[in-house]
């Protein structure tokens, strides 16, 4: 990824996300903005400049349905061109979007809709959804612009300013406890995101960065301000087509992607089936992954297959978008057993707090995560309890009125500077009264030579009580002569209530729509076979 001059002062963009993404128009507007590849031999390139007529067609047409400022619109599609346009179109019409993907269940997208309650419903003209509920306009887009289909309930428009506190899109998180939560994130704060990001020259204007997430998970929007941040071009990959090796590897070579950007599940069968194609993608210079650890063996893999390649670990969660990027040494070196994630990028701050709410700032003292950063959330979209719960007071200054993000993330200080991820609050669990770690147990099996992945869970038992389970996959080619190796492996390290008292061998881990280990499909197996 090539070095770019530092942004002077003329570069400072306007604090709208449609204006900050789009400036690479101004002069540069013959490049590529988006590269798609949507069949086998046929590649469609969008300049910066389509792109902003694009924009500029649908925001008039938004406009001309006169809806308030910060009303919402459910965006119903996987990243497109036309999608990207619809997207920011609503930015430049002053309009809140709600991405979702189209494989979104339909009483899930009830629910979306209950809650926000939107003007409008929008979806790909070739998209599939049929039955919106009657209180929501809808309509269809495409490249050529948008065909209004059930007009939005007309309301008194109360004309006001749009202003970079309003909120530029919502995104709803799997939320672990029942009820999905809306995550409002405000334009200002997006492009403090973007601005702390560009400054780690992750990208430069001739990259072409490969987004491989659904558009309702925000690490594709982290891909999009990458891209059009740095000038560089966006390659939207399908979620659908992610999971086959070939089509993948189909869309980097005939796209000429130079960059990937996924969690680390997107790489578990390539490394697996066909790691001589990865190998001979020359052209890709640089791999982003999130959401999860990364399993080191995997990683370790994947570095012996792209030598050259800048890797980068970004951490972070969507109440913030992201807060660091660290690059991960290539070939990461044999006694590293935790990936460090560096520091917050610039402008932010990580702050280590111990359960007695005191800053921890010695080195290798674990703590919780404390985000201080100008890319905060403004909250929950209808859940001042929750927001409450996660923005709280400073912990150094809790008088000063400013609020830092809580991750329920656990970390620590390494000697060198940077934060080790050490599993979340409620990963510590308790197994027959003792704190287990899940990440250590996990840490320990992939250290075994023929294990490539491993997840670790707490599984109740009928009879009251809990076990340690574990679900691991092998290297190609890797058999167990005996399960119990596994077990005895672990017991040579591990104190015995944190051995594993299942250990289950799975061709390929479940994930959820985000690409991430899918936990509960792992405990409702374990409770089939139980
Ligand atoms: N690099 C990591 N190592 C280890 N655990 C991690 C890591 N990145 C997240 N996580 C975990 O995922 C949680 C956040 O989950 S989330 O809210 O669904 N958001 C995401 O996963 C994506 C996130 N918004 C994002 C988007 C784009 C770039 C980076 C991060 C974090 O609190 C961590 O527990």
């Amino acid at each position: 990824m090539s070095q770019q001059p530092h942004p002077s002062a003329a570069d400072l963009r306007p604090d709208f996300l449609h204006s900050f993404l789009l400036d690479p128009a101004r002069h540069s507007p013959d490049a590529p903005a988006v590269v798609e590849s949507p069949e086998a031999g046929r590649t469609t390139v969008t300049s910066y400049a389509e792109l902003r007529s694009h924009t500029d067609a649908l925001a008039g047409a938004l406009g001309a349905l006169e809806l308030e400022p910060g009303s919402r619109v459910i965006l119903e599609a996987d990243t497109s061109a036309p999608a990207l346009a619809m997207l920011l179109a609503c930015s430049q019409a002053g309009l809140t979007f709600v991405p979702v993907s189209p494989q979104t269940p339909q009483q899930r997208l009830e629910t979306l809709i209950d809650t926000v309650r939107p003007a409008l419903h929008l979806q790909a003209a070739n998209g599939n959804r049929t039955d919106v509920p009657e209180a929501v306009g809808t309509g269809r887009f495409d490249r050529d612009g948008l065909t209004v289909e059930r007009a939005p309930a007309h309301r008194p428009p109360r004309r006001r300013t749009p202003c970079p506190t309003d909120p530029a899109y919502i995104i709803f998180t799997s939320g672990t406890t029942g009820r999905p939560k809306g995550v409002v994130m405000s334009h200002r704060a997006v492009v403090a995101f973007y601005r702390g990001m560009l400054a780690h020259r992750i990208a430069g204007p001739d990259d072409r960065i490969a987004s491989t997430s659904p558009l309702q998970f925000d690490f594709s929007l982290l891909n999009i301000g990458l891209a059009l941040g740095s000038g560089a071009a966006v390659v939207p990959v399908s979620p659908q087509l992610v999971r086959w090796p070939r089509h993948l590897l189909r869309i980097l070579r005939e796209t000429g992607a130079t960059q990937v950007n996924g969690v680390p599940s997107i790489w578990r069968q390539v490394l697996r089936h066909e790691p001589k194609r990865l190998a001979a993608l020359t052209g890709l210079r640089g791999v982003l992954f999130c959401g999860e650890e990364f399993p080191l063996p995997e990683l370790r893999r994947l570095q012996e297959l792209l030598p050259t390649a800048r890797i980068v670990n970004c951490y972070g969660a969507t109440e913030s978008m992201a807060c660091s990027f660290e690059d991960v040494p290539n070939p990461l070196p044999e006694e590293v057993e935790r990936l460090s994630l560096g520091t917050a990028h610039p402008g932010a701050e990580i702050l280590l707090v111990d359960p007695d709410g005191r800053v921890v700032d010695e080195p290798d003292v674990v703590g919780e995560i404390h985000l201080r950063s100008p890319a905060l959330f403004s909250g929950y979209w209808g859940d001042p309890e929750a927001t409450r719960a996660t923005l709280v007071p400073d912990p150094l200054c809790p008088e000063s009125g400013q609020y830092v993000l809580r991750s329920g993330d656990l970390a620590l200080r390494g000697t060198d500077g940077g934060y080790r991820f050490a599993g979340r609050v409620d990963s510590q669990v308790q197994i027959n009264g003792n704190r287990v770690e899940l990440g250590e147990v996990e840490r320990r099996l992939t250290a075994h030579p023929g294990v490539t992945a491993a997840t670790a869970l707490p599984l109740p038992l009928p009879g009251g009580g809990t076990q340690l389970a574990a679900f691991v996959t092998l290297a190609t080619g890797h058999c167990l002569d005996d399960p119990g190796d596994l077990w005895t492996f672990c017991a040579e390290t591990l104190p015995p209530y944190m051995v594993p008292q299942e250990i289950r061998v799975l061709d390929r881990l479940p994930t959820t729509a985000h690409g991430k280990v899918d936990r509960t499909a792992l405990l409702a197996e374990a409770g089939a076979r139980a």
